[in-house]
């Protein structure tokens, strides 16, 4: 089970909902996926205005649980203001921070993520913030109090997978919260490495809404992150120099 804060998952795979091509294509990738947590920024939800378009309107949101973004939020005090939002219109208690400190690499602030993070603690959020993939940032993030830590493995929407491996095991090994990975994720060999090295869950968007096929890809996203949660229980062999034969031959007579 995937624990953050009181709530408990049997899926490990935190789906974002922008991007489809279209909202039944949307829904029928997310029912694939079986994803339980779906992320969605409420700057684009037209949360007070029944009348507006709302990107979720075809999702039976009864069956999810909704982790709310605050993407958009250039500052500490925007995260907050629009995550107090959420909360007021009763999305969810639970919120991803995500304060992007630049637009070119949308790579997150990492001191207003900080503060923000802080402030949203104090007023009772559950509270996940995106983080880039600096280790020391990431124990922080905790020693503060937060319910996960979701650092990215490359540029949200870039598709590069996991770029600094090293630090991402580092955060894993620290941390005594669940460790998300989110954004950056390009193919389901990606998801897999990420729940392979020890991650406790994957976040993703791009790579399913993106992909010629979302609905096919959302099941290779949920197939590849139980395999690599698998391999993770199960524990991997030691990489050897040499080999090893798979029939040892000692002690056998062969006539
Ligand atoms: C939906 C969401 O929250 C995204 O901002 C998230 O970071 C996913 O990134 P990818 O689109 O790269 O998977």
């Amino acid at each position: 089970m995937l624990k953050i804060g009181h709530y408990e998952f049997s899926s490990r795979l935190l789906l974002g909902t922008g991007k489809y091509p279209n909202f039944d294509i949307q829904k029928e990738a997310v029912a694939v996926s079986e994803a339980e947590i779906l992320t969605f920024a409420v700057r684009r939800m037209n949360i007070f205005e029944e009348s507006q378009p709302n990107f979720l309107e075809k999702l039976d949101l009864e069956k999810y649980t909704l982790l709310p973004n605050t993407a958009g939020a250039k500052t500490a005090s925007e995260a907050v203001r629009i995550a107090k939002l959420a909360k007021a219109s009763g999305l969810c208690d639970m919120i991803k921070v995500e304060v992007i400190g630049c637009q070119k690499t949308l790579l997150p602030d990492p001191v207003e993520t900080l503060k923000a993070s802080e402030e949203l603690l104090k007023e009772g959020f559950i509270v996940l913030p995106y983080t880039s993939d600096d280790v020391l940032l990431a124990k922080r993030l905790e020693e503060l109090g937060c319910h996960a830590i979701m650092p990215g493995a490359s540029p949200i929407g870039s598709g590069r997978g996991i770029v600094n491996p090293l630090n991402l095991s580092f955060i894993i090994e620290q941390s005594n919260v669940p460790v998300i990975v989110d954004a950056g994720i390009g193919t389901p060999s990606d998801a897999a490495i990420a729940m392979e090295m020890g991650a406790d869950g994957v976040l993703l968007n791009t790579a399913v809404s993106g992909a010629n096929d979302p609905v096919k890809m959302a099941k290779a996203m949920k197939l590849s992150i139980e395999a690599g949660r698998l391999g993770f229980e199960a524990g991997r062999i030691p990489k050897k120099r040499y080999a090893t034969a798979s029939s040892p031959m000692e002690g056998m007579s062969i006539s």
